[in-house]
């Protein structure tokens, strides 16, 4: 990134500034007229999303996308809100991260462009995939296991990004090749915080056996740079069964934030898409994690891989595992035969959501 395009951002809290002024001349721009909207898939944060047909210039087929609208009657708050959603996303070149296409920001509806992964949301897929008692599970211990990996890998890749810059005013870097010695010392990587690592934000690429997982949505990382969640309601907005205690106490966000998010990610997926602390309110989890209460290890889930997750809860964040270190441990119990054995349970309980029809 240049830095010089990036103007310092004294913005509250340090981890997620990206330099006001993002520049949105540098985003990828789609032709409004090359998108075709084929059908609504939901509601997002700010408007429908859609999936699409996306004819790009030089290539004969039309590419399936998933297009985030922003209805015309936002303010200028939504409109900020949804370029940095955008300007974050264009930061990201990784498998395990969705590729942002382009923008469309010439006129309302505003557009973001994304690529379309045909198999939905993770938490979803793990509910609609439970065993049945006329199908055993189509899932396999190695499907949660990869799974885990896909997501580990894609937060390795945002923890390793230095995504903002604080610079010097201009005047102060050209002012001489020491000056700019000096000003280098204030070229500070950082580490990119999502803060919002959870099955719901994750998307397949399809439900068969080569789906890959990735990261697909940066709502919450955008809002904590716009610093408005706060506006949005403070507690009742953060996703607290995801969040570490020195989060939603102290408000200190850090890369190990993010591995405790993870650790409950990994829950989400070995116990099947089940939400985590079930019946228990913000408040409640918010008094039983601080008081070192965890989540229990899901029915059927390795033990192995269940201490993983503990250590992911560690109460100190200097002693939560990297995801460089998880990374590998995921991939040891990949090459585990007694992980790999172990059968995916039919727990009654667990039973495939009823909306869904056989
Ligand atoms: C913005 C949206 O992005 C996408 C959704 C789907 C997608 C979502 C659901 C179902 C299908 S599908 C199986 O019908 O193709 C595709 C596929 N690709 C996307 N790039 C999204 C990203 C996330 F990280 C989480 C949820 C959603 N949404 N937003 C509205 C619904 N889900």
């Amino acid at each position: 990134e240049n830095a010089l395009s990036m103007a310092f951002n004294p913005h509250y809290g340090s981890e997620n500034i990206l330099g006001q002024g993002i520049d949105v001349r540098g985003l990828p721009k789609v032709a409004r007229e090359s998108l075709k909207l084929v059908k609504a898939l939901g509601q997002g944060a700010f408007g429908e999303v859609y999936q699409g047909l996306y004819l790009h210039c030089n290539s004969p087929e039309e590419m399936p996308v998933a297009v985030k609208t922003l209805p015309e009657m936002s303010t200028g708050q939504a409109e900020a809100d949804f370029l940095m959603e955008a300007a974050i996303m264009a930061k990201f070149s990784h498998p395990n991260i969705v590729h942002l296409i382009g923008v469309c920001f010439d006129r309302h509806p505003r557009f973001i462009v994304l690529e379309l992964l045909a198999g939905g949301d993770l938490k979803n897929f793990l509910r609609e995939s439970r065993p049945r008692p006329e199908r055993a599970t189509a899932l396999t211990m190695q499907d949660l296991l990869q799974s885990s990996l896909d997501v580990c890998r894609g937060c390795r890749y945002l923890e390793g990004s230095p995504v903002h810059t604080q610079v010097l005013p201009v005047q102060e870097l050209l002012q001489s090749s020491l000056d700019v010695c000096r000003g280098c010392r204030y070229l500070e990587a950082r580490r990119f915080i999502h803060r919002d690592i959870a099955a719901r934000n994750c998307l397949l690429t399809s439900r068969g056996p080569g789906r890959a997982v990735k990261i697909a949505d940066f709502g919450m990382a955008r809002d904590i740079y716009r610093a408005d969640y706060y506006k949005k309601g403070g507690k009742a907005m953060l996703p607290i069964k995801w969040m570490p205690p020195e989060a939603y106490i102290d408000g200190l966000f850090t890369c190990k934030t993010d591995v405790w998010s993870f650790g409950v990610l990994m829950w989400e997926v070995f116990s099947l898409g089940v939400m985590p602390y079930t019946g228990c309110s913000n408040r409640e989890v918010m008094e039983m994690v601080s008081g070192g209460g965890r989540l229990e290890k899901p029915f059927g889930c390795p033990q192995e891989v269940y201490r993983l997750m503990c250590e992911c809860w560690n109460p100190s964040p200097a002693a939560r595992p990297s995801f460089t270190a998880m990374q590998e441990r995921l991939q040891r119990f990949m090459q585990d035969p007694e992980i790999l054995s172990a059968p995916i349970p039919v727990v009654r309980s667990l039973l495939p959501p009823a909306d869904v029809h056989v």
